[in-house]
């Protein structure tokens, strides 16, 4: 059923406008800046955007999201600008879909989480990831089924576009019920296969990139290991994390790359990814990826950090890697836009970052370009250490003066073993 994708893919590029709240715990600037990342889910979906709307309202209205004069302000610049999807950039509830979809009948009503759900399904690739989205995409639907059946109905045109039939309704819950209980066991065997994988590979210390989206994790991955690891400018590149054996002045570890992270992303989505995310959970330290050319990046750390926390994966040893130093325009000194920062700004801007993140499990800070190769040794030597006192962990035994760590100069034995 879920096979008909939402957002055609098609050559022509679909249209959308975009609706965000202006509220009390969300001011101007904070929306349009979630309605630019929200631009960019869609681009990379594959819609074009045509307009943006913001409404200012305490909450949302529980019939329609937005105020009645907001909702026919849209109507009327839809009937003159025509687009395929109104997209709301938070979630609607089941009665707000079913209201919206009565006001603009002829174009499909998404939220947020069913962006992502669908820019998801576009990218899984492995067996498992295929079947995690497509878990999430039901528990989603389940109680929004009236309208999944109208987009159903809408993509095969001609039926109408009525809700269906009490009846209909019923039997049609039921196969989503039946399909979520059939994924749900297929998930868990693949997921008892990967956990005897992952034991086998328990004897090295395991290493896992993580980080908001789009920070530079693949790429830092595929310098770290010479990998041919997928990386693009779009948001949710990686889907399915990809492992790597390394060795690093003597120590072998795996290295892996995970789905990035996102503001509201879809619970139902974090919790059906929950076996990638057992690779960020067993990993024995973190390397917190963050694109400090961003403007938010500090809540981007905020947004990761508490994704850790909900996951369980909060107390590791982890070193912030500030990615895209060769994108990062500094605040000067006086704070003037116009005032060209200096490199002395930009040297005391990153001591004060540093000194800011180190702290009980943020062991270390660096700065580096991933895509120059700039600072990637101080990464490595950094990583290092830390690999030794985990490596130490795991092999009590192991004597660092047969292999010696701490005697490294320059170039260290950084390449991809087989296997
Ligand atoms: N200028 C600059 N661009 C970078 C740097 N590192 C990565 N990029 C670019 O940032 C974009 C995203 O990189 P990815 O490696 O795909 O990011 P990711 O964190 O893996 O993203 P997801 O898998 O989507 O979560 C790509 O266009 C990279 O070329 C850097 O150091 N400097
Ligand atoms: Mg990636």
């Amino acid at each position: 059923m879920l096979n008909t994708p939402l957002i055609s893919t098609s050559k022509k590029k679909e249209k959308c406008v975009l609706v965000g709240l202006i509220s009390q715990n969300q001011n101007k600037e904070k929306t349009e800046e979630y309605l630019d990342e929200l631009a960019f889910l869609a681009k990379t979906a594959g819609l074009k955007t045509m307009k943006v709307f913001e409404q200012r309202l305490p909450t949302p209205d529980n019939k329609t999201f937005v105020g009645k004069g907001k909702l026919e302000e849209i109507r009327t610049w839809i009937d003159i600008n025509p687009v395929d999807a109104i997209i709301f950039d938070d979630d609607l509830s089941p009665s707000q879909v079913r209201n919206l979809e009565a006001n603009f009948k002829d174009i499909k009503v998404l939220d947020r989480s069913l962006l992502i759900l669908n820019i998801f399904s576009q990218r899984a690739k492995t067996d498992q990831a295929k079947k995690q989205v497509e878990l999430a995409q039901y528990q989603y639907l389940y109680p929004r089924l009236t309208r999944m059946w109208t987009h159903l109905s809408k993509q095969k045109g001609g039926v109408g576009m009525r809700g269906p039939g009490e009846k209909e309704l019923e039997t049609d819950k039921r196969i989503v019920r039946d399909r979520i209980t059939f994924l749900k066991k297929k998930l868990e065997k693949i997921d008892k296969q990967s956990m005897t994988r992952r034991k086998e590979r328990n004897r090295l210390v395991r290493v896992a990139l993580v980080g908001y989206t789009n920070v530079g994790k693949s790429t830092l991955m595929q310098v770290l290991a010479k990998a041919d690891v997928f990386a693009e400018n779009k948001l949710f590149a990686t889907i399915d994390s990809t492992v790597r054996k390394l060795v690093l002045g003597n120590i072998p570890f795996l290295l892996t790359d995970t789905v990035g992270f996102i503001r509201k992303l879809p619970t139902t989505l974090i919790e059906s990814f929950k076996s990638t995310l057992d690779e960020i959970r067993e990993a024995d330290i973190l390397l917190h990826v963050v694109d400090i050319s961003h403007p938010s990046f500090e809540e981007h750390i905020d947004v990761v950090n508490q994704t850790l926390t909900d996951i369980g994966a909060s107390d590791k040893p982890t070193i912030l890697v500030f990615n895209k130093l060769d994108l990062y325009q500094p605040e000067s000194e006086e704070g003037l836009d116009d005032h060209l920062a200096t490199e002395e700004d930009l040297q005391k801007n990153l001591a004060r970052l540093k000194s800011s993140y180190l702290s009980k499990n943020t062991e270390n800070v660096v700065f580096l370009s991933a895509t120059e190769k700039e600072n990637i040794a101080e990464l490595r030597s950094i990583l290092l250490k830390t690999l030794g006192e985990k490596h130490f962990d795991i092999y009590p035994n192991w004597d660092p003066k047969q292999n010696p760590l701490y005697d490294w100069q320059g170039e260290v034995n950084w390449e991809e073993s087989e296997g």
